[in-house]
Formats: C-alpha cells, structure tokens, sequence
C-alpha cells in the first residue's frame, strides 16, 4: 500500500521592520507591511512530517511529543483545511487519477530544536514547516508566495519563512487577503556576511502574547496610527534599498529605530506592555556604546540590535564584527564556563575571553552575574524551507510520533 507521507524543515525569521497590529484578526491581515532576515536552519529550525491515510479517524497534531488540540476554527484547523482545498483544487479537479488525499484526515508530527513560545519565533518556524510539509504530501505546484498566505493565517510573521534570505510582507489591501503575502527581497546568497547573534535573556513561556498585545494597541494606541501612516512605508523602501546596496549602516540604523518604535508603541498601549527587561535595555547600552566608536572613527555602525515580543536580543553584524560583539556581550554578561558553541569557530582551539574595544566607556552599563544572559546563539541568515527525506520522517510506520509508544 502507497505511504503518502511527507517531512520538510523551516527556519525562523526576525523582523527589521516589526508586524504589530492587525486590520483582520480572522484572516490575519496586518495593519502595516514588514520585512525580516531568514536565519539559518542549521542551527535553528522546525521539522515537520505529514501523512494523510483513510485509516485516520482524525486530523491530529503532535508539538515536541505531546498532542497539540487542534481546536475547531482555529488557526492549525484553518492552515489544514486550507492546504486541503489546495489539493482539491489545483491537483484533484485537474486530474482525476490523482488520489483524493483531500478527503482523507493527517496526522502531522512537529518538532522545534528550541524553546518554544518563547519570543524566539517558533510560531514562524512552525507554521512555516506546517505548511511546507503538507505542499510536499499534496504535490502541490504552487509558489511559496502562495503558501506564504496559509501560513498567515496560522500565525502572521509565519508568512515570511516560507523563504530564504531577506524578506517582506506586503500588508495588501484586498479584503480577502488575497495579496497579503510574503516575497523574497534578496535570496541568502546575495548577502551571505550577515550573522545574527541571539542573546536568549529569558525562554520562559512570556507574559503577554503577540496576538493580544497587538489587539491591545491597535484598540488604544494613538502612536501606532503615527507609524502606520507616516514611519512604516518609508522605512520599508529605505530598508529594501539598503540591503540590496548591501548598506550595513543604514540597515542597522533603520532596525534599531523600528525594534525601539515597536516598543515605544507597546509602551503606548493602554495598559501598557513592556516586553524589554534590565538586561534588554544593557544590552541596548552596549551595542549603543560599540557603535558610537565606531561612527567616530567614521567607519559607521557596526551591530544593530532588535527586538521581538519578549526580551531576547538579535544582534545582527557583518560576520567581521561578530568575535568582538561576543567577546564585549561575554564581559557584561558572562556565560558558564563552555557553554557557548562555536559554529564558526571564531575562537579557534583557544577559549572565549571577554574583552572590551579599545575606547569603549565601560561605565554605560552595569556588569551581570552568570545567567542573566542565559546563551548566545551564533547564526547567520539562511535559506527557505528545506525537503527532507524518509530518512528524518517524525512519523513510524503506523502514523504515529516515532519517540511516542
Ligand atoms: N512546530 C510547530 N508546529 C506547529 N505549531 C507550532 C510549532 N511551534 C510552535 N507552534 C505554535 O506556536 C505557538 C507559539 O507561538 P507564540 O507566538 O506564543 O511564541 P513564539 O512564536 O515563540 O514567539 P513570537 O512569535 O512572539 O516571537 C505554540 O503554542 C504553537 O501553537
Ligand atoms: C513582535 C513580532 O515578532 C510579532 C509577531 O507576531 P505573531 O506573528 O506571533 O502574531 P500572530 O499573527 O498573532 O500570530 C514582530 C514580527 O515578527 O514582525
């Protein structure tokens, strides 16, 4: 008997330009377009595997091995359903001998290789990988601009990794949605020097989700009207133009002044929501501090630091910088012993040391104990999702999780 079984893997992405604000909470339409970096699936990653069967009872979902509900309406349901319709329409209805795998329930089997819901964009990943694996099972020949707009609607900044490198949302207009999608601005080749370093600061499940948070300030934030209307539409033009000029300066400059907008409209919600803690904001003082140096050496900003809901910093730097950043980071916020891997072996055989740039003013922050900045994590922007072979299937024989019993 055929196996129709598929397994794909996809990669976070981090926002320069930050989603915030929703103009359709069903279908997930944004009030604003954003744009962001695909960092590498090497290192960070969801893997998928889907099997449709006409044995299944059911359309079931396991999440890091334990069974995720796949509540009637909601967004998972949604994401299925509407990867169903796509079978039917695009392959079935053209071609009868296909076989109606439309009709038939899937178990679907998810793993993250981080922390989840944890402000590190496992919803991204996921949805991404969700979708990715189901396109595979159901042979579906379409973009993955069009699967960008199922994977919205499982969770918004989902949309942006179903492709590699650097790339933008188009909020749209249409009231369906149908051109609210993700495109790719540049593919990963084209500026292959852009390294991310993410300073995990908490990966607890976080206080306030982005889902209602951004519900929050669209109902009550004056400011967010300001951004929508006179700061996002520039920004995204100057920020498309300087990555593909391979503009570092503007890149950062621009970053840094949205992921501060965003919190600065968090701030201006009604109650208001801090997403940035004491170590967000050193860490902010530091890379402040590095670039300063730097611009009056007139060498121009060297790292621009950005974050998301919750707060963990992304630095991202040309790969260059990225031995200083960490051994400055490492001086104000120390790591166990070990603990930090290096991927890129920037510290060859020899050990990591903290150390700070001739000229920097050490007094711009206080220095933290060990676990204040609980892990470094080197990366780099990646590519789109990847399919897997048989090989690395989540799903044994019967359909069911491989580690489960
Ligand atoms: N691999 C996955 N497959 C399917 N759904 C997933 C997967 N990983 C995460 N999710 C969904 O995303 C939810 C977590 O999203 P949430 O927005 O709370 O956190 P986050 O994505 O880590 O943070 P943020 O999006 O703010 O950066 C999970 O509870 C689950 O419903
Ligand atoms: C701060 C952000 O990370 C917000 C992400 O919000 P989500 O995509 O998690 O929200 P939902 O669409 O409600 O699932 C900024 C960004 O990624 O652009």
């Amino acid at each position: 008997m055929t196996v129709y079984q598929a397994t794909a893997s996809a990669p976070v992405n981090i926002a320069c330009i930050k989603y915030w604000g929703k103009r359709d909470t069903k279908l997930i339409l944004p009030t604003n377009s954003s744009l962001s970096v695909t960092l590498d699936q090497d290192h960070l990653r969801s893997t998928t595997t889907s099997r449709a069967d006409p044995a299944f009872t059911e359309d079931r979902l396991w999440l890091n091995g334990k069974v995720d509900e796949i509540k009637e309406g909601g967004r998972l349901a949604t994401c299925i359903r509407e990867m169903k319709r796509l079978r039917k329409e695009e392959v079935e209805d053209k071609n009868p001998n296909e076989p109606k795998l439309s009709t038939y329930k899937v178990h679907i089997c998810s793993y993250n290789n981080f922390p989840t819901a944890a402000g590190l964009a496992s919803s991204a990943s996921g949805f991404a990988a969700l979708v990715s694996s189901l396109a595979h099972l159901y042979q579906l020949p379409v973009s993955p601009s069009t699967l960008s707009l199922i994977s919205r609607q499982g969770s918004g900044s989902a949309c942006r990794s179903l492709f590699g490198g650097f790339v933008a949302w188009q909020m749209g207009s249409d009231p369906s949605g149908s051109d609210s999608l993700a495109i790719q601005i540049a593919p990963q080749s084209h500026w292959p020097d852009m390294h991310a370093l993410i300073c995990v600061v908490s990966d607890d499940k976080k206080g306030t989700s982005s889902t209602s948070g951004m519900q929050r300030t669209v109902e009550t934030s004056a400011l967010l009207q300001h951004r929508i209307n006179n700061v996002v539409p520039q920004r995204m033009k100057d920020i498309e133009k300087a990555i593909l000029e391979k503009d570092f300066d503007t890149f950062a400059r621009i970053t840094m002044a949205d992921s501060n907008q965003f919190h600065a409209v968090a701030l201006d919600t009604e109650p208001p929501i801090f997403y940035m803690n004491d170590v967000s904001r050193a860490i902010v003082a530091v890379v402040v501090e590095y670039n300063r140096i730097s611009v009056e050496a007139g060498k121009g900003y060297k790292a621009a630091y950005t974050y998301d809901a919750g707060p963990n910093a992304v630095i991202y730097a040309p790969e260059r910088n990225m031995k200083e950043i960490i051994e400055l980071i490492v001086s104000y916020f120390p790591q166990e012993g070990g603990s930090f891997k290096d991927v890129f072996g920037l510290f060859g055989s020899g050990q990591l040391v903290a150390k700070v740039p001739s000229g920097f003013n050490e007094n711009v922050a206080k220095r933290f104990g060990v676990g204040a900045v609980k892990g470094l994590i080197h990366t780099r922007v990646g590519d789109g999702p990847r399919k897997l072979g048989e090989e690395e299937a989540l799903l044994n024989a019967e359909g069911f999780p491989k580690n489960l019993t």
